[in-house]
C-alpha cells in the first residue's frame, strides 16, 4: 500500500464542566462531545522520514515542524511499534486552527489510523486509543467521534447513544484561542471570586435530551464552564451569541475552549438559514452548517 486517507471530524462539547486545578496542571472533567460534520482529511504516503504538509483554509496557520501533532501521532505510533517508520503525512484542512474544536487532535487521530495502516502495524483500537491519550485530552474522542462522555482528563471515554441527528451552525472567528489560556483564565475568575468549585457531575437533563433526540431540550441544556473565561479574554463573542439566539438558535455556547460559537439549529433548514443570518448581519463573518453526531477517524 503506497498511500492512505483518514477522514476525522471536528467537536463540540455539549457539557463542559471544569473540576478544580490538579496538582499536574489539568482539570478533572465531565466533558460531553459531540463530533460534527467539519472534517480533516490525513492523507499518509509512504517515506523514508516523517514528514508533514498542510493545505487548505487554515493551513498558514498550522506548524509544520516537530510540534505538529500529526507528527507527533506518527512518531508515537512507530515508538510504541519499537522500529523506524516514515511517512509523508498531507492534511486537507478544514476545522478551524485554535477554535475550540479539537482540529490538532484530530489529525493527531488521522495519523495514528493512517500509519497504522501504512506500515500494516494492525494496532487494535484499544492501543491507539491509549496512544491518543497520551498525546492530548481530546485525541482519543477524535478517534472514536460519535457523542461521549470523557471523565479524567477527558481521555476516559464512554460512549452515549443519541436518538437522532442534530442540527449545528458553527461562527468562526478571526484568530484562535490558546487552550491552557482560556484554562488559565477560568482559573484566575475563579481565585477572585472564591467560589467553592464543585465536582463536576453528569447534567441528567442533557443525557435524557441527547437520548431521545429532542434538540429544544439539548439547546436548553447546553453548558461549558470555560465560556465565562473565553468571553472574558474575546469580549466580542457576546454579541455574536446574542445574534444567534435572535435569529431563533435552540442554545448557544462557546465551543470548548472557544472563540469559535456554536448554535443548535432545530433542522438543516433552520441551520442554514441561521448560518445566512449570521452572515448577513455581520454577527459572524464565516458560518458554517454541520451536523452530529458522526463517526470518527475512518480510512476512506
Ligand atoms: C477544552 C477542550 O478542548 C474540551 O474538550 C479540552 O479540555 C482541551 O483538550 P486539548 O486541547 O487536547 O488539551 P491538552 O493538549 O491535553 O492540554 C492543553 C492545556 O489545556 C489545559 N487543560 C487541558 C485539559 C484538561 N482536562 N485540563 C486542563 O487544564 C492544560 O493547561 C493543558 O496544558
Ligand atoms: N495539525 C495541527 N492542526 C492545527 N494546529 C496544530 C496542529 N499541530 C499543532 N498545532 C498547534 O496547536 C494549536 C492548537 O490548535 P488546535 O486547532 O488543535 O486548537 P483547538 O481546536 O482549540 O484545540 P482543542 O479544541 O482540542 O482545545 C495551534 O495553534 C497550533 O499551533
Amino acid at each position: 500500500m503506497s498511500s492512505v486517507t483518514v477522514r476525522v471530524p471536528a467537536k463540540v462539547n455539549v457539557q463542559l464542566s471544569v473540576g478544580p486545578l490538579r496538582e499536574d496542571g489539568y482539570h478533572d472533567l465531565v466533558n460531553v462531545f459531540h463530533a460534527v460534520s467539519i472534517f480533516d482529511e490525513v492523507m499518509a504516503k509512504e517515506s523514508e522520514s516523517i514528514t508533514v504538509a498542510v493545505n487548505g483554509k487554515w493551513s498558514d496557520q498550522v506548524p509544520i515542524d516537530d510540534s505538529n501533532l500529526a507528527i507527533r501521532a506518527a512518531r508515537a505510533l512507530a515508538k510504541h511499534a519499537g522500529r523506524t517508520y516514515g511517512a509523508d503525512l498531507i492534511i486537507q484542512k478544514s476545522i478551524p486552527v485554535a477554535g475550540g474544536m479539537a482540529g490538532g487532535s484530530a489529525d493527531a487521530a488521522g495519523a495514528l489510523v493512517a500509519c497504522n495502516e501504512l506500515w500494516g502495524l494492525g494496532l487494535p483500537f484499544e492501543d491507539l486509543m491509549e496512544i491518543a491519550g497520551d498525546l492530548g485530552s481530546d485525541v482519543p474522542f477524535s478517534l472514536l467521534g460519535g457523542t461521549a462522555v470523557g471523565t479524567g482528563r477527558g481521555e476516559q471515554l464512554s460512549e452515549l447513544p443519541t436518538g437522532g441527528t442534530f442540527h449545528w451552525v458553527f461562527a468562526l472567528a478571526n484568530g484562535g484561542l490558546s487552550t491552557a489560556s482560556v484554562y488559565a483564565e477560568c482559573d484566575r475568575l475563579r481565585e477572585v471570586s472564591a467560589a467553592h468549585v464543585p465536582w463536576p457531575q453528569l447534567d441528567d437533563s442533557l443525557m435524557e435530551a441527547l437520548g431521545t433526540g429532542d434538540a429544544y431540550s439539548l439547546g436548553a441544556h447546553l453548558s461549558n464552564d470555560l465560556q465565562e473565561a473565553a468571553l472574558n479574554l474575546r469580549p466580542e463573542l457576546a454579541p455574536t451569541l446574542d445574534s444567534g439566539r435572535q435569529h431563533g438558535a435552540l442554545g448557544a455556547i462557546v465551543s470548548g475552549s472557544g472563540p469559535t460559537c456554536a448554535f443548535l439549529a432545530i433542522d438543516a433548514l433552520h441551520a442554514r438559514d441561521l448560518a445566512q443570518s449570521l452572515t448577513a448581519t455581520g454577527a459572524a463573518h464565516t458560518a458554517v452548517a454541520a451536523h452530529g453526531p458522526v463517526q470518527g477517524a475512518t480510512l476512506i
